[in-house]
């Protein structure tokens, strides 16, 4: 159960915004446990083509989500490849995968002090009490070429229009969609990192959430 005292921390945007990378280092500033939740929804993805089946169909991405065990998170490189985030984006609008994720989000949410969740519906329907949230955006030219260099830094081979191509595709789907689409909460503050560093995204984020906190 979390009390007033407890600081969560809801970090929500599209792909390749750079939302992880500043929860994880708002999670190390504050000393607060991290999820993201986008590896969830990728481990479904690939456990329903590990199965053999169609990320359409929704029974067994379902049966897929409600067997997930810890294991299924550890295989990072294959959770972060390019054709699991495409995955995850088509089991991640299935209303009853979002349900059937949603006690564990909710539960690392509320733990005792706090955490720091990144995804698409943190501030909207994990945490829509969180004590500070971070919408954070970019171009899709900066989010394509940071997804690009990332990817191809080890070792994919893709070229940069198909990549773009991608990060449109998937921003578009996950707006689009019926069930917990990504949208910026209401009471959420908008990050454009575009022409912003690491360092400067960072800066800039750890200010909203003492903001935030503060009032
Ligand atoms: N502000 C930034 N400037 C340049 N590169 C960045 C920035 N933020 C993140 N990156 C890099 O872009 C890639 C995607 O970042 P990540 O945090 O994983 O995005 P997201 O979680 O939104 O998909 C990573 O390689 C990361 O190091
Ligand atoms: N809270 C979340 C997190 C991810 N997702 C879905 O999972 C996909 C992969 O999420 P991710 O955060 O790992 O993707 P990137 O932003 O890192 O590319 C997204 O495109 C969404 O469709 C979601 O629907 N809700």
């Amino acid at each position: 159960m979390s009390t007033p005292a407890d600081l969560i921390i809801a970090v929500d945007g599209p792909a390749a915004s750079g939302k992880g990378t500043i929860a994880l280092r708002l999670a190390q500033y504050y000393g607060l446990p991290h999820l993201d939740t986008g590896l969830l929804y990728r481990a479904v993805g690939l456990g329903v083509l590990d199965r053999g089946g169609e990320l359409g169909d929704a029974a067994l991405a379902e049966r897929v989500a409600r067997a997930l065990r810890p294991s299924d998170l550890t295989d990072i490189p294959r959770l972060t490849d390019r054709g699991a985030g495409e995955a995850a984006s088509r089991v991640a609008g299935h209303p009853g995968v979002r349900a059937d994720l949603l006690d564990l989000q909710t539960r690392f949410a509320r733990q005792p002090g706090g955490a720091v969740l990144d995804g698409r519906d943190i501030g909207t329907v994990i945490a829509p009490d969180a004590s500070a949230k971070l919408f954070v955006t970019a171009s899709p030219e900066v989010r394509a070429r940071r997804r690009w260099l990332q990817l191809t830094a080890r070792g994919e081979t893709i070229a940069f229009d198909d990549m773009l191509a991608d990060i449109l595709k998937r921003d578009a789907r996950d707006a689009g969609r019926g069930a917990a689409p990504m949208v910026q909460a209401d009471d959420a503050a908008l990050l454009d990192t575009t022409d912003m560093d690491i360092e400067a995204a960072f800066d800039a984020a750890r200010r909203i959430v003492e903001t935030s906190r503060a009032r």
